[in-house]
């Protein structure tokens, strides 16, 4: 097994707080990660570092192979699919959904006056067939609902067809019945093989796709604990993650949590 992501006692402090402390974290290829922790831990600079757009400030952290730091980020970014709340709100209102995704190719979220391969505009559809969304996308992506726009965010990073997808919070903001459907289109993604090593940041153990393999638990800028979903995620590990006395069930695939009484 190789390792797509091998983080080495990361370190990130801005100013005097330290937001993340000495974190050791391996992925390997065919691994489907959730990343949980309390608003705070640290869950979206992890995968700021992890995405080769922030560089550690101590510690080391090799991404497909590639160490930051010694590497040129702009070949690296393309292997690397990102999908988050920040990237999100670059994407022009105005842009057709096509060409949201289409322009992933290329770099940028706008279009402006690239000329686009039909092979580029072929895998477009394909992926937003692929997430239920090909219907919209001669649509303009401001006139989407929250549900159709994460669906058409992942399509977009996976356009480069990259070896990590990085997904922040995706089902933030939806209701029960967009959850369900982008929870069953993660889970259909988790389950083929071609798809790329997969890493999830969630707030919700409900929200865990069924087919995800392992967790890391994140507690104040450190790793908590880490490892395969049915070794790690306890009652007692997810209790001391997020501070306060949890019940955890599983069944059926899924994950559910709740204060213990
Ligand atoms: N540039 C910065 N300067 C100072 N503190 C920062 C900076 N960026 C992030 N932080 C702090 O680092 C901590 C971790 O932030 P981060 O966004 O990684 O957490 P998170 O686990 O994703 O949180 P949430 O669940 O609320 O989205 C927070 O306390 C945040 O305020």
């Amino acid at each position: 097994m190789s390792s797509v992501l091998d983080l080495q006692a990361v370190t990130v402090r801005r100013g005097t707080k330290t937001i993340l402390d000495s974190v050791d974290w391996q992925v390997n290829e065919g691994e489907r990660w959730v990343i949980l922790g309390r608003n705070g831990a640290g869950k979206t600079t992890l995968l700021q570092i992890a995405a080769a757009r922030m560089h550690p400030t101590a510690g080391s952290a090799d991404l497909l192979g590639e160490r930051m730091g010694r590497t040129d980020v702009f070949g690296l970014r393309p292997r690397i699919g990102l999908a988050s709340a920040a990237l999100a709100e670059q994407i022009p209102a105005s842009e057709t959904v096509r060409n949201v995704v289409v322009t992933a190719a290329y770099g940028v979220t706008g279009r402006w006056t690239e000329t686009y391969e039909e092979f580029d505009t072929e895998r477009a559809d394909d992926l937003l067939a692929a997430f239920d969304v090909l219907p919209l996308a001669d649509r303009l992506f401001g006139t989407l609902s929250e549900g159709e726009r994460k669906r058409v965010q992942i399509a977009r990073a996976l356009m480069t067809d990259p070896e990590l997808l990085l997904l922040d919070e995706p089902a933030a903001g939806l209701d029960l019945g967009g959850r369900e459907e982008l929870v069953g289109a993660l889970s259909e993604l988790a389950a083929d093989p071609a798809s790329p090593v997969l890493v999830l940041v969630t707030h919700h153990v409900e929200e865990i796709p069924p087919g995800f393999t392992h967790v890391l638990l994140l507690k104040d800028g450190g790793v908590h604990r880490a490892g395969p979903l049915h070794e790690v995620l306890t009652a007692e590990n997810l209790s001391a993650a997020f501070g306060l006395p949890l019940f955890v069930a599983h069944g059926g695939g899924r994950w559910m949590a709740r204060a213990a009484r």
